[in-house]
């Protein structure tokens, strides 16, 4: 298999490390792909998108000014636009535009974000879930043609959570057929939209309907808000950037503000409600939440875009720890591999596991979507309840879960991690946003959590539940788990603390409500505890998939691969185990001994597999230009990249700069 082909020499050390690796990489490549032919697909899309080199930055990024970056990244949006549009797309297909194999290669144009990103991440998605046949005809094509550029303004400057309390207004005059949009206070700003502040000329925009005098709730609306020709704001827009902030800096995250302005009554996006000529609401949703369609599709996709993170993380620090030697540890011997260390190993494996884990399970949410999608197109939105409540949590927790563990990949980095030329810093500040935006983490978690609690009552009153909680009708009656030291049993255990968990919850809102408190204050009250037990849930759900999406994956594998894919595994299993030990005590009958001996079995598998860690990284099949850092290089020459990274500084474009003449040296000589 071709990949990565060095440009010098091999690092020796990590040379090493390549052949020690004891299965064969090209085969759990194709299983992270999802196969063999779509591995071959995704290097041609790569190939187009990485060999023209338009994607190349002679000066660093993160070395230009905030208008230059900008610029910069509009640059590279246009020609990655291009490319995407008139040949990446042949490839994938037209309905594919959301391919994580398109977005893996926006990576090898952007360190940061593209400008564009939410043009196809959240205004093409909007378009395709929330308009009826004839407004899909009228703006799709011109979207995915990029003939129209547009932005998802959905939160206000006083509410991103709180969707039923944004206060932008739409207003309909029957007499024009018309919609006034206004922003009526300071706290209804539209604020945050990527894209929005200088890059869209368009965007959708979520507002409080009102017709015939009354309040409709929150609908979606199209409008185009600069003239296409001039891109000048139009009459009645005041539109512009946020400012700087901890990520996301080549992109314009925007502000906007309606003074009374008008758009045809064909913009709100009449798919599942509309409004007549003559000014009358007809609702045809079957389901209240229907508008709030693209945000579910986002956390979907955010899982397997958490993996793709992760991944990255993890190749860099690890083909780094296998080049980076470190302290004797006994006198006159060579310094060890950092990568040697088992405290190195803990850090870092477990990021190769978490990868797969959600790579694995986030093909079965894809799938689950899908078919709730399908259900939902015959009428049926009885599926969708748990659709939300999983993707809620699996959004929640993947986007935690990555920023952790990114983290500790910078932290396994010692001082070079902290290099923005290491590229770790930009994908922590990337996936820290994550974990805010599409739905912070405690929100989504109670959303799961009121799913939950409804599940366990029915399961109480003897109701068949749902698949992915039908774990509470096995375990609504047992009190504390027997343990066995299995990996069936981990994942049991794991199904008997989330019900423990939420059975308790149930119970403390039921205390709480029989002492006189009502509903409302006896569920804020356990908010605490629902949290907890909502994460519980994700994890046995996480684990469950995990495990037995990689057991039917691998039926057809090699014995090594099988070996390799099952190790992970079994590390992810005995890894939140041992992180989760306290719950286990509480409701299984582990031992002090079961816990040391389950600790011994991980040490010794973190030693096992070390010789397969740099191919298993090696697997990912990340592209130099896609991972874009000085310590992760296919080559492993970090030294070297280091030095010639620091070169490119422009503090070293001449050897004094002028401010030692205008301060440093005048308060050398007492003259300032
Ligand atoms: C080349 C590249 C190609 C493609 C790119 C591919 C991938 C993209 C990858 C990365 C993306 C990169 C960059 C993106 C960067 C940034 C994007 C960021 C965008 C945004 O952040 S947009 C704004 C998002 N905002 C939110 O998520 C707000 C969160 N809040 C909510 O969702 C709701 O308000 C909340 C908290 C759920 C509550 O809603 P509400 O108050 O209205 O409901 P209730 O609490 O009263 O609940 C009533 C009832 O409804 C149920 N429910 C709630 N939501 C839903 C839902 N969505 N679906 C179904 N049901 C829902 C709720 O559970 C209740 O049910 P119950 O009564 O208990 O039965
Ligand atoms: C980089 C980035 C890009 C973004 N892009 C977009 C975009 O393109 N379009 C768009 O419309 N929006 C966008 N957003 C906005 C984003 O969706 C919101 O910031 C997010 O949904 C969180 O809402 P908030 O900011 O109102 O936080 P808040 O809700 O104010 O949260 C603040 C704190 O309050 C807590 N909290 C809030 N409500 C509750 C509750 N009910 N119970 C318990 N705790 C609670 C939260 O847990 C959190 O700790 C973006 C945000 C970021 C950071």
């Amino acid at each position: 298999m071709k990949i990565n082909k060095p440009k010098h020499d091999v690092n020796p050390d990590l040379a090493k490390e390549r052949l020690k690796c004891n299965f064969n990489i090209e085969e759990v490549t194709n299983i992270i792909d999802g196969g063999k032919d779509k591995t071959v697909q995704r290097k041609k899309i790569e190939d187009i998108a990485l060999n023209n080199g338009a994607s190349l930055d002679e000066v660093p990024e993160e070395c230009l000014s905030i208008k230059e970056r900008y610029e910069n990244a509009v640059r590279k949006s246009c020609v990655y636009g291009n490319l995407v549009r008139n040949e990446m797309l042949e490839i994938t297909g037209i309905e594919n535009f959301e391919s994580p194999v398109l977005r893996r290669t926006a990576d090898a144009f952007f360190k940061d974000i593209s400008p564009f990103m939410l043009h196809l991440g959240m205004f093409v998605p909007t378009l395709i879930g929330q308009c009826t046949p004839e407004q899909t005809a009228e703006w799709l094509p011109k979207a995915l043609d990029m003939q129209i550029i547009g932005a998802y303004a959905q939160t206000e400057l006083g509410h991103g959570t709180f969707i039923r309390g944004l206060e932008t207004t739409a207003t309909y005059n029957p007499e024009k057929e018309e919609f006034v949009l206004h922003s009526p206070t300071i706290t209804s700003y539209k604020w945050w939209a990527g894209g929005l502040g200088k890059t869209a000329n368009h965007c959708v925009v979520m507002a409080q309907l009102y017709t015939q005098g009354k309040c409709h709730g929150t609908h979606l609306f199209i409008v185009k808000i600069r003239d296409l020709d001039t891109h000048m704001p139009l009459p009645g827009i005041t539109v512009g950037e946020i400012g700087p902030r901890m990520g996301f800096s080549s992109a314009d995250n925007g502000f906007l503000r309606f003074d009374h302005f008008r758009i045809p009554r064909e913009n709100m996006l009449m798919k599942h409600a509309k409004v007549e000529k003559d000014g009358v609401y007809v609702k045809s949703a079957k389901h209240g939440k229907l508008t709030y369609g693209t945000m579910v599709f986002i956390r979907v996709t955010l899982v397997s875009e958490m993996s793709f993170n992760i991944s990255k993380a993890a190749t860099i620090a690890i083909r780094y720890s296998a080049v980076r030697r470190q302290t004797e540890l006994r006198p006159n011997e060579p310094e060890p591999q950092i990568l040697d260390y088992p405290t190195q190993q803990h850090k870092l494996f477990i990021c190769i596991a978490t990868a797969h884990a959600f790579q694995l399970t986030s093909c079965w949410l894809w799938n689950t979507f899908q078919a709730v999608l399908a259900d939902m197109k015959k009428g049926n939105v009885d599926t969708l309840p748990e659709l939300h409540a999983l993707s809620s949590c699996l959004k929640a927790v993947s986007t935690s879960d990555a920023l952790s563990h990114i983290e500790q990949c910078r932290f396994a980095c010692g001082g070079h991690g902290y290099m923005l030329s290491s590229n770790l810093p930009f994908i922590y500040s990337f996936v820290a946003a994550t974990r805010t935006y599409e739905g912070d983490y405690t929100v989504l978690l109670l959303q799961t959590a009121r799913f939950l609690v409804k599940a366990s009552e029915q399961a109480e009153a003897g109701k068949k539940l749902t698949q992915t909680v039908s774990y509470l009708n096995r375990t609504a009656n047992a009190d504390r788990l027997n343990w066995d030291n299995t990996h069936e049993g981990i994942i049991k255990s794991f199904q008997v603390i989330a019900a423990g968990k939420i059975g308790q919850c149930v119970k403390s809102i039921r205390d709480r409500t029989a002492s006189g408190m009502d509903y409302e204050d006896a569920w804020l009250m356990t908010t605490v505890q629902l949290v907890g037990a909502a994460e519980a849930h994700c994890r046995a759900v996480l684990l469950n998939t995990y495990w037995s999406e990689m057991r039917k994956i691998t039926e057809a594998s090699s014995a090594d691969v099988k070996k390799v894919m099952h190790q992970l595994a079994v590390l992810y299993l005995m890894y939140w185990a041992l992180e989760k030990t306290g719950d286990l005590l509480k409701y299984s009958s582990v031992s002090k001994k079961d816990l040391d001996e389950l600790q011994r079995r991980y040490e010794e598998l973190l030693a096992e597999l070390r010789p397969n860690a740099v191919g298993l990284v090696d697997a990912f099949d990340l592209r130099d230009e896609i991972l874009h850092s000085s310590l992760g290089s296919y080559d492993g020459r970090v030294y070297e990249r280091l030095i010639e990274e620091a070169h490119k500084s422009p503090l070293n474009d001449e050897p004094v700069n002028q401010s030692f003449h205008k301060y440093t040296k005048p308060l050398m000589l007492g003259k300032l």
